[in-house]
């Protein structure tokens, strides 16, 4: 690990954007390696000591639940893990072609610190209130930036989408209760928005357009809020994009839609979600038995017939329960990761750059694309309890909620909110 930032290079890096556990920043200097690039950096919740993703290194359950993967146990920090999963583990699910390899710098307090007083006003208030630059963390991760094409900002048309497709298909578990039996037949997605509407948290829009690295629609901090471009400001927005690439709306949509068909990008990430078989109701019995903990699933439920069936997990032999909680968590990162492609025009006809190239019938326009994974990070093991908890929250409070068009399942109301942009089933 070379290279090493500090106090004199945080006025080169600027705000991109965040999530709930890291912010990214864009390049802005004159080095030539970290034009194209940005700066993915961890942060911490308000008032805690751990980042997002959990403490500094595994923790003795989780090296035995990832036994099976020497490059990750082995991992002498949660980061270099970080970097080992997505090389080992989730580069095989998704295939190595769709993700890009994250360079580990390290960066000085001072750096993390100016930072941290750089990015501030840019960020989102809610964002602000949860988590902040962690000016603890001893280093960060370089990766190319997917909103440009090659890497060299407004030297050509790039014109880039990123898409949060969320959980692609319905569970069929036989561990589902008949109680939660309503999450066979409406998605998780729809279900959970009911729940955030009502906790205060806006309708978020998983989707962003970028042209030229910059963003020109949807949210920088994960939804549509005060940082996002504004509804009067969108409008401008799509007739530049249309003024620089001679795409006319229903055109660009088509084209994001057939690239997404035609390169079958999201059907590995489909396969690798429907890894939750047992779903978070079967697996979270074998997580109680991997942390040597009495499962408090069975333990407060009164049904015999249930914890008949419960039992059948909880006597499995050690190596599958393993593979039901490693399987679950990998789905999990799937089913939260998102999906970058940008497009590039071309001549038509022209080949020979080694990238994909597509054909819009409708413009007579040709593109070449490049589709990448980002955010596939491993999930905590100790989240199962969360996501155990949340699932039952999610179940009551959209069973009492008025859903006027909830059941029966409709396909137009899957996982993302781009609605020509579904999965294959
Ligand atoms: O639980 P979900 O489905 O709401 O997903 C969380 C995401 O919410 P979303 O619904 O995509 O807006 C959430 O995203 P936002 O904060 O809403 O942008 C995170 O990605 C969170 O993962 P982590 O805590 O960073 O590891 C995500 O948590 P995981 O469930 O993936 O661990
Ligand atoms: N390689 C990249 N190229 C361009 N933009 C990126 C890249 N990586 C991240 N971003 C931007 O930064 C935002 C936040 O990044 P990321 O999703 O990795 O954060 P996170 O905190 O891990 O997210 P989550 O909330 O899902 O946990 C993304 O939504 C995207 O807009
Ligand atoms: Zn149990």
């Amino acid at each position: 690990m070379a290279m090493v930032l500090g106090a004199e290079d945080a006025k080169d890096w600027i705000y991109k954007g965040e999530g709930a556990a890291n912010v990214v920043l864009s390049y802005r200097g004159s080095s030539l390696f970290l034009l194209g690039k940005v700066l993915r950096i961890q942060k911490v919740p308000k008032g805690s000591t751990h980042s997002v993703n959990g403490c500094a290194v595994l923790s003795g359950h989780e090296k035995l639940l990832w036994g099976d993967v020497e490059e990750l146990v082995e991992s002498k920090s949660r980061d270099i893990a970080m970097q080992n999963y997505i090389k080992y583990v989730m580069s095989h699910m998704l295939g190595p072609k769709y993700i890009d390899d994250m360079i580990r710098v390290t960066v000085c307090r001072e750096f993390l610190e100016s930072i941290k007083k750089n990015v501030h006003d840019q960020r989102p208030a809610w964002r602000i209130d949860a988590a902040e630059v962690d000016a603890l963390c001893d280093s960060a991760f370089l990766i190319s930036d997917h909103s440009l094409f090659t890497g060299t900002p407004r030297v050509e048309l790039c014109v880039a989408v990123e898409i949060k497709p969320k959980c692609g298909f319905l569970p069929s578990s036989e561990f589902i209760t008949k109680a939660n039996a309503i999450k066979k037949s409406v998605t998780r997605f729809r279900m959970h928005q009911f729940l955030k509407l009502h906790q205060g948290e806006i309708s978020k829009n998983n989707f962003r357009i970028f042209l030229n690295g910059s963003l020109i629609f949807g949210g920088l901090g994960g939804g549509m809020d005060s940082s996002a471009v504004r509804s009067h400001e969108t409008n401008t927005a799509i007739e530049d994009l249309i003024k620089v690439s001679g795409l006319q709306l229903p055109s660009f949509l088509e084209l994001v839609s057939e690239t997404i068909f035609s390169s079958g990008v999201l059907d590995q990430l489909l396969a690798t979600q429907k890894l939750d078989v047992l779903d978070i109701e079967g697996a979270i019995h074998a997580y109680y038995n991997i942390i040597s903990q009495p499962c408090m699933v069975c333990k407060n439920s009164g049904d015999p017939e249930l914890l008949d069936q419960y039992s059948s997990l909880h006597s499995l032999p050690l190596e599958k329960r393993l593979k039901i909680v490693r399987d679950y968590l990998i789905a999990s990162t799937a089913k939260d990761c998102s999906l970058m492609i940008s497009f590039r025009p071309v001549d038509s006809g022209s080949t020979g750059s080694g990238y994909n190239s597509i054909f819009l019938e409708s413009s007579n326009q040709s593109f070449e694309y490049k589709a990448r994974f980002i955010d596939l990070d491993m999930k905590p093991l100790e989240k199962m309890v969360h996501y155990y908890e949340l699932d039952q929250k999610i179940v009551n409070f959209y069973m009492k909620s008025d859903d006027p068009g909830g059941t029966p399942y409709d396909s137009t109301t899957r996982g993302t909110k781009v609605r020509k942009i579904q999965y294959h089933q």
